[in-house]
């Protein structure tokens, strides 16, 4: 059996209850056959298995009170994956979806992003099962401090710094830097970014995730001798990610004409290309009783409940809601409504299968890893500000982002060239992550 094969059965029998991680190695490792052929002294140093386990994974109890004064318990988590390159830094979702497997996930692929940012950064991911649809802001406030109170133990700015992601926007960093202020005794606002503006959070990190999506699809398609002007864009997703595509979308002038949540999808035909329209993602994604039907009435749109958007017709899809949105029975859809791109906003929205299809079938795939990392590299961005105890404008940020955008494109499309696979954006990203990691990994011994 071959050190790539050997080592995906490993992470298969010691993770056995975990097929979210599992699809995340293995879509990883498939890709890194090259460089592995290229590479035999990887096996004795155990490369594939030391990057396949997290340095540490921390599960906790979070006790909290309801409104009505009963006691809930959720749990918590937080995955430290590879500090080789900086500290270890990514979101925290708070969705019912949540546990080990998920946080695993996103913690393992988290590491190969945050090396392409060629920003210093280490890969981690947390959360809990907590869902904050249906809670009162009173409550979020108190399960986020008891959250904190244990959390806090494990971070710092040179140690872990976590983030935003799915249920987690600037009110819960408020929330949860609030009480690890009150605990440490100490303005240590490097310790989380996603902040707010008065206490040290960055110009344009809400906007970066998407904004990053449209800089790295617009080198694609310049690649593809193509632009945005003009093109239907099929999207998942309302909130965070959703929102910065679409209002760069209205600049770039493409029409975005879905949204997608829990209940179902928007189909707005005139475009999601209005101030108005925009801003009322920020306000459905405010309320803690997300409907989408309430932007169809609002604006004239029809509402699909329960269904997916992706048997709309479309040049372009980006899927921003969450992991595995895209199967093959998606793929072929979109395929045959002329999609030819997609740009994964959401993190493993596309599962092995359709992946493999798209690959088949002549449609680019701009894989998460690369697409979105424009969030975490803002996030660095911030990090880097609040220890220099200043802050750039919302014209120098966008354009260190754009910048990293458009390198994060061209390392990708360099690695796949080097290893003779062409333009496949998934490989060459996971190759470029993962070179930069191992050559720290390795220069600090064995750990
Ligand atoms: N916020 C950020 O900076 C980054 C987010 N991402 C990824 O982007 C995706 C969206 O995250 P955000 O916009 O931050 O979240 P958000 O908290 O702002 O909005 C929630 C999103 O989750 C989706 N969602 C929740 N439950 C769902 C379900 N059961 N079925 C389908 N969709 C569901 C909603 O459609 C909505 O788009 C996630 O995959 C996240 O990991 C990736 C990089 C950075
Ligand atoms: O900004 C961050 O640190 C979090 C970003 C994140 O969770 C992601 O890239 O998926």
């Amino acid at each position: 059996m071959d050190y790539i094969n050997k080592v995906l059965e490993e992470v298969k029998a010691k993770n056995p209850n975990e097929p979210e991680f599992n699809q995340a190695v293995m879509e990883v490792l498939e890709s890194l056959r090259p460089v592995i052929e290229a590479h035999p002294e990887y096996e004795d140093m155990g490369i594939l298995e030391r990057l396949t386990e997290p340095e540490r994974a921390i599960m906790f109890k979070v006790p909290w009170v309801d409104d009505k004064g009963k006691v809930q318990v959720n749990r918590g988590f937080r995955v430290q994956f590879n500090g080789a390159i900086g500290p270890y830094k990514g979101g925290l979702r708070f969705h019912p979806s949540v546990n080990l497997s998920v946080v695993k996930f996103l913690g393992f692929e988290q590491v190969f992003k945050n090396s392409l940012t060629t920003l210093p950064i280490g890969g981690g991911k947390g959360g809990s099962d907590f869902d904050p649809q249906g809670k009162s802001d009173a409550e979020i406030m108190r399960f986020c401090q008891s959250f904190m109170s244990e959390l806090y133990r494990h971070i710092g700015p040179d140690v872990d710094v976590p983030a935003g992601d799915i249920g987690v926007g600037g009110r819960e960093i408020g929330y949860l830097y609030g009480q690890y202020r009150r605990i440490r005794g100490a303005f240590e606002n490097g310790v989380l970014t996603g902040k707010g503006l008065p206490y040290g959070g960055s110009l344009i990190r809400p906007e970066a995730t998407g904004f990053g999506v449209m800089y790295y699809a617009s080198e694609v398609l310049k690649v593809l001798g193509d632009s945005f002007k003009d093109k239907t864009i099929v999207l998942s997703g309302y909130g965070n990610v959703a929102w910065g595509v679409c209002i760069k979308a209205k600049e770039m002038g493409a029409k975005v004409v879905s949204i997608s949540g829990r209940d179902g999808y928007v189909y707005d035909k005139d475009g999601i290309n209005t101030d108005e329209k925009i801003d009322f993602l920020l306000q459905i994604r405010e309320r803690n009783d997300v409907k989408l039907k309430d932007y169809a009435e609002k604006f004239g749109a029809e509402f699909h409940a329960k269904e997916k958007p992706w048997g709309l017709k479309g040049d372009i899809a980006i899927p921003c809601a969450t992991q595995n949105e895209i199967g093959i029975e998606e793929a072929k859809k979109l395929k045959e409504n002329g999609i030819k791109l997609v740009v994964e906003g959401a993190n493993m929205p596309t599962t092995p299968e359709a992946m493999e299809y798209f690959k088949e079938n002549e449609v680019v795939l701009g894989p998460a890893k690369a697409a979105n990392a424009g969030g975490v590299a803002t996030s660095a961005l911030e990090m880097a500000q609040n220890s220099m105890r200043y802050s750039w404008t919302a014209e120098e940020v966008d354009a260190k982002l754009k910048e990293i955008m458009k390198n994060i494109h061209e390392n990708s499309k360099n690695a796949s060239e080097k290893y003779g696979l062409g333009y496949d954006l998934v490989a060459g990203a996971n190759i470029a992550g993962f070179e930069k990691v191992v050559e720290a990994m390795i220069a600090q011994g064995v750990y």
